[in-house]
């Protein structure tokens, strides 16, 4: 994977060189010998034609429920575009709506945000479907197991066609890694908890390339440089500058930018409070604030002097300060020294909107949504379902015997428990005190050995993680994922139950013989996979780790209460706890198919030795109350079937959180606001057929027709 061919060299020097700048800097339209592959294949027509991204906003609106009810305008009619071979950045203070802004334009919008007015791409009214545009989040979801170059080329083949040639996916891989300038990091990992990997500023590039690498034309990022040092802010500000070059449309939100990255911007969108404050090239800023009565003192940078101007929590520092006595006010000819931030930002506000600048962007967003270009449909997984299914398979597995917390850790700690157990056990013999010791140890093996695997459910929360991520970029599928997942980790799963199980069964002398040794090695291999399904479902939900496992060992802990040992079954009161609960509980099943397993066959020693033996079916039905009539195998046939169901209960999790939630969530936020607003929606809400909220249903939609 890390050797490159000389043939390879060469596609990746042609593809460099193509998205070399022509003349004036910009490629616009312009389209690598790669970029055209791809995109052949996704358009399936013979001529390409252009296929760049013309964005463009008139009259934004977004509009927020809060929880009581009320409603804020986070944008106010906001107007704008963004055009390919050039790089949009959105500057504002902190709570401004940029990622507001953002998510409007990638129709990402949270649930109780309502959104007016609208967004065209290449002249046609548009909602994008996830994988349409690439997005890069705040967060770096990486797997942090995995190199650069294999974190990259897992996504080349996750979505690339399968019917591409290795060598092309490769040659695509190697090229992305020099665009975003990862070649000395390239083979080491990514990091995590115990291994140190690159650092935040390759982190956040590795983010970058995973999205441009199918090359999107439209690559939206939010905060891309935020957390990192001067010299890796402006590195990624000029791969994001150098890959709108390529004819893409690059639109980012940025922080507090330093002179230097300030002067790779194209266009400059500055927001405060939800409003424009100034939408016109990034060098004409400086003017524009001139003209407005605000401008830029000598020696301060441009970007600072804008930020400072537009940022109304300096009227509330400035009052604290004057307070505390902690302010002494000199002389001074900045204009902002003599007006509130408040009246500036009115003031640069009004300004802009008689402006010539405001002017010629609406004048531009006009002509930009009468001329119709390509539609660009979604660019999300390429690949067929097989690929998908086994290329995360391969990752997930990877990742698993790399990452030591994963499994290895647990195989440890099994081994160590279930020789502690063999130890206090050991050759527990057919005594009469060994009819109860027996049953406290299955009790133990089935309910404490098994309840120790929600130990693995960091691992699982940083796996939805870097699922969501990929899903709402449009990578790969529900489904692949959800079978991935669960044959990735059944060889783990089978290694540790099997050691484990067998130091125990070997070392406490459980039922001598092959087939009661296995069913006892099978019963805990499916024992630990429910709680891995059930916790694998939790993590769907619950993102957070603390909460997850809180409510995973909460749900564990009653399924063993009624699980037969702590309160024989007969004795479970009847409503609620013995129906339906202990039939619920996988501990129950284990329980009753071990007890048979082990007891069935043997006899006892009586309490003293005149007595006769007891044969282990008496002490089944009478001590235990166990139905012998059932047989143990279809206990552990309904433990293995336990396991598809929490399979399946995690998929639909999954789409219910996606999928239903929202809708559910924007129902509420639209039935609260109708309730404070007397039955009436606030004016500024778009009719319910331009009302936005995040859902896949086209996502989905759209991978139906293919
Ligand atoms: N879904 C929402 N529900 C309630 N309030 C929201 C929602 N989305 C945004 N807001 C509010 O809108 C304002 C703008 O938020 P946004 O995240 O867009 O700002 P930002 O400029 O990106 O800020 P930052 O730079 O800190 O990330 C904030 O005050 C935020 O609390």
């Amino acid at each position: 994977m890390t050797n490159k061919g000389s043939s390879n060299s060469e596609v990746v020097m042609m593809e460099i060189e193509a998205n070399k700048p022509t003349g004036n800097g910009m490629v616009v339209g312009g389209l690598s010998p790669l970029s055209e592959t791809i995109w052949k294949e996704k358009t399936s027509v013979e001529m390409v034609g252009d296929v760049s991204a013309r964005l463009a906003w008139k009259d934004l609106t977004v509009m927020v429920t809060l929880s009581n009810g009320e409603t804020q305008n986070v944008l106010e009619g906001l107007t704008g575009y963004a055009e390919p071979g050039t790089f949009t950045a959105l500057m504002g203070p902190s709570g401004s709506g940029k990622s507001t802004l953002l998510d409007a334009l990638s129709s990402r919008l949270a649930t109780n945000a309502f959104l007016s007015g609208n967004v065209f791409l290449n002249g046609r009214k548009t909602k994008l479907s996830f994988g349409t545009a690439a997005y890069v989040t705040q967060d770096d979801n990486l797997i942090g197991t995995l190199t650069v170059r294999e974190t990259i080329s897992y996504s080349a083949r996750l979505r690339l066609p399968d019917k591409m040639p290795w060598s092309e996916k490769r040659a695509l891989v190697e090229s992305t890694i020099v665009e975003m300038g990862l070649q000395d990091c390239a083979d080491t990992v990514i990091g995590n908890w115990h291994l140190r990997g690159i650092s935040g500023g390759e982190k956040r590039r590795v983010s970058i390339a995973l999205e441009i690498l199918m090359r999107p034309r439209l690559l939206f990022l939010d905060e891309p440089t935020s957390g990192l040092d001067s010299a890796s802010a402006f590195f990624v500000t000029q791969t994001l500058r150098g890959l709108s070059r390529d004819g893409r449309t690059v639109i980012a939100s940025i922080h507090q930018p330093s002179s230097e990255v300030f002067e790779l911007f194209d266009r400059l969108y500055l927001l405060s409070g939800g409003k424009t404050v100034y939408f016109g090239l990034a060098s004409e800023a400086y003017e524009f604030f001139s003209q407005a009565g605000f401008p830029c003192p000598a020696l301060r940078n441009p970007s600072d002097h804008f930020l400072r101007c537009i940022n109304s929590d300096f009227d509330k520092v400035k009052a604290t300060l004057k307070g505390s006595m902690k302010l002494r006010f000199e002389a001074s000819d900045d204009p902002l020294e003599k007006v509130t931030t408040a009246e500036a930002i009115r003031a640069l506000t009004d300004y802009y909107r008689t402006s010539q600048y405001c002017y010629s962007a609406n004048e531009r967003v006009e002509n930009m949504s009468k001329v119709k270009g390509t539609v660009l449909d979604s660019g999300g997984s390429q690949a067929s379902f097989l690929m998908q299914s086994f290329m995360l398979t391969k990752r997930s597995f990877v990742n698993m015997s790399r990452d030591f917390g994963y499994y290895w850790l647990r195989l440890v700690i099994y081994v160590l428990v279930t020789v502690c157990i063999g130890t206090i056990y050991f050759n527990v013999g057919t005594g009469y005190n060994s009819i109860l010791a027996r049953g406290a140890c299955a009790s133990f093996v089935f309910g404490f050995v098994t309840f120790m695997s929600i130990g693995g459910f960091p691992s699982f929360v940083e796996d939805m993680k870097v699922f969501q991520r990929e899903r709402l970029n449009g990578h790969y599928g529900v489904t692949a994922f959800v079978i991935s997942n669960t044959i990735s980790a059944m060889p783990f799963l089978i290694l540790i139950t099997f050691i484990s199980g067998t130091i125990c069964y070997y070392m406490v002398r459980l039922h001598p013989g092959f087939v009661h040794y296995l069913f006892f090695v099978l019963c805990l291999y499916s024992s630990v996979t429910v709680v891995e399904s059930l916790m694998m479902a939790i993590a769907s939900v619950v993102p957070n780790f603390l909460m997850g496992i809180i409510i995973g060992a909460g749900i564990q802990g009653i399924f063993m209460l009624v699980s037969g040992y702590f309160r024989l079954p007969n004795d479970i009161p009847k409503p609620v706890w013995r129906y339906p609960m202990s039939y619920i509980s996988f501990h129950f099943w284990a329980l009753q198919g071990q007890y048979q397993n082990d007891l069935v066959g043997l006899m006892f020693d009586n309490q003293t030795p005149d007595l006769p033996k007891i044969p282990g079916e008496y002490i089944l039905e009478y001590v235990f109350q166990i139905t012998v009539s059932r047989s143990k195998w279809i206990d552990l046939g309904v433990i293995f079937s336990m396991i598809i169901v929490y399979r399946i209960i995690f998929f639909f999790m999954i789409k219910i959180n996606e999928d239903l939630t929202p809708w559910v969530r924007g129902y509420l936020a639209r039935k609260r606001m109708k309730q404070k607003n007397g039955g009436q929606m606030n004016t500024t809400v778009a009719p319910y057929g331009l009302t936005q909220s995040p859902s896949l249903r086209t996502y989905v939609a759209d991978h139906r027709k293919r």
